[in-house]
């Protein structure tokens, strides 16, 4: 069994004696800020000039410098911008401004691993990567819980790289669930491919296939969102409670033999063999290589995807539906005011 690594493994004073600049406060950034902050730790925010995201970083009392100077002041620059920003953010701001004895933390090893970033020397670089979205990050630690970690480190100038790194996760909250040791490689390939073939790309794939399916055979819209997406989660819960085996306990005998039975029928060995289609791509860096350059030009590939993405009939669908749930919030909430945005 692998080690992991839990809060009494780690040393806290060792973040809380640095001082941090978190750079982006996105969906990641905004978390590690906070939760940084509620550890005892001394943070600042980075952002570019004009920034939409200063008003929230302001509104949570931080104070925000831009990304030159919040990388001079620091001892920890946590680069948390989104993977396509960081390559330019890197060289403008960061590099000039890196001097010896600094840290360099990442929560996904893109840039490093596909060789976009290259540290100077004296600098240390770590990985402290979430197995989660930011948001929950958040609100885990709030709720006095923490979401895994893993952690690696490329570069150990000092030979305190691992302290730091796990000081850092630690802060987190993400020791309170549990780290694990790993690599900027085995990080950023199992990342990209889990979100590709499984989390995001998979099961978005798989929801809208069952949603055509059900009312392109005449069945209601609403009732086909709640069968293939609404229970999903609920479904999904029981597996991360106790595995595939305490969903498969819970559900019907019919559910359960209908499970076996169309399961390996619907994702059939051809499936296995697209995902290691899309694994050798993440490996050669054949995808990094398509979203880069995609990103270069304007990013017109992912606006088209996106586009189409957000007009697929089940989107409207739910949108609707979940305006009826008792317990609702405003989307506009987590949407930024766009419709499934
Ligand atoms: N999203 C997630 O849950 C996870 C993300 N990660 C990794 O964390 C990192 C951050 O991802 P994520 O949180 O999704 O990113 P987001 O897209 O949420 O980050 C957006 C933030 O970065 C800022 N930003 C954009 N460009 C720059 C720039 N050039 N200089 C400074 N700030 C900039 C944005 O500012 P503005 O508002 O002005 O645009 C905003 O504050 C990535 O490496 C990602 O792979 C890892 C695990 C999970
Ligand atoms: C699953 C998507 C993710 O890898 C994550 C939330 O962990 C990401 O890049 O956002
Ligand atoms: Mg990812
Ligand atoms: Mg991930």
């Amino acid at each position: 069994m692998t080690d992991i690594v839990y809060d009494n493994d780690a040393d806290l004073s060792i973040i809380q004696g640095k001082k941090v600049a978190v750079i982006g406060y996105g969906s990641q950034g905004h978390a590690h800020a906070q939760n940084l902050r509620d550890s005892g730790v001394e943070v600042v925010i980075g952002l570019k000039e004009g920034s939409k995201s200063k008003a929230k970083a302001d509104e949570a009392g931080f104070e925000v410098k831009s990304s030159a100077e919040a990388t001079e002041w620091a001892d920890v620059i946590v680069i948390l911008a989104p993977d396509q920003a960081q390559r330019d953010l890197y060289q403008h701001d960061v590099a000039p401004n890196l001097g010896a004895g600094k840290t360099l933390v990442f929560s996904h090893g893109f840039n490093i691993r596909f060789g976009l970033i290259e540290a100077p020397a004296g600098v240390d670089v770590v990985l402290v990567a979430p197995k989660g979205p930011g948001h929950t990050v958040r609100r885990e630690y709030e709720a006095g819980r923490g979401v895994p970690v893993i952690v690696a480190v490329e570069v150990d100038e000092s030979g305190k790289a691992w302290d730091l790194a796990w000081s850092y996760a630690k802060a987190i909250g993400g020791l309170r669930a549990g780290g694990i040791k790993t690599t900027f490689t085995e990080e950023t390939e199992t990342d990209l491919f889990g979100e590709q073939a499984v989390l995001c790309g998979g099961t978005s794939q798989l929801v809208q296939y069952g949603f055509e399916t059900l009312v392109e055979a005449g069945y209601q819209p609403e009732i086909a969102y709640f069968e293939v997406l609404h229970e999903l989660k609920l479904i999904v819960d029981l597996m991360w409670e106790g595995g595939i085996a305490k969903q498969r306990w819970s559900i019907s005998d019919t559910a359960e033999f209908g499970d076996y039975v169309s399961g390996p029928r619907v994702i059939d060995p051809h499936v296995k063999e697209n995902m290691k289609a899309v694994l050798a791509d993440i490996q050669s860096g054949a995808f990094a290589k398509r979203f880069i350059d995609d990103q270069d030009a304007g990013a017109p590939e992912f606006q088209e995807l996106r586009k189409k993405g957000e007009s697929h009939p089940i989107e409207k669908t739910g949108h609707e539906l979940r305006k009826l749930f008792a317990w609702s919030k405003s989307e506009d909430d987590y949407t930024d005011g766009q419709v499934a945005r």
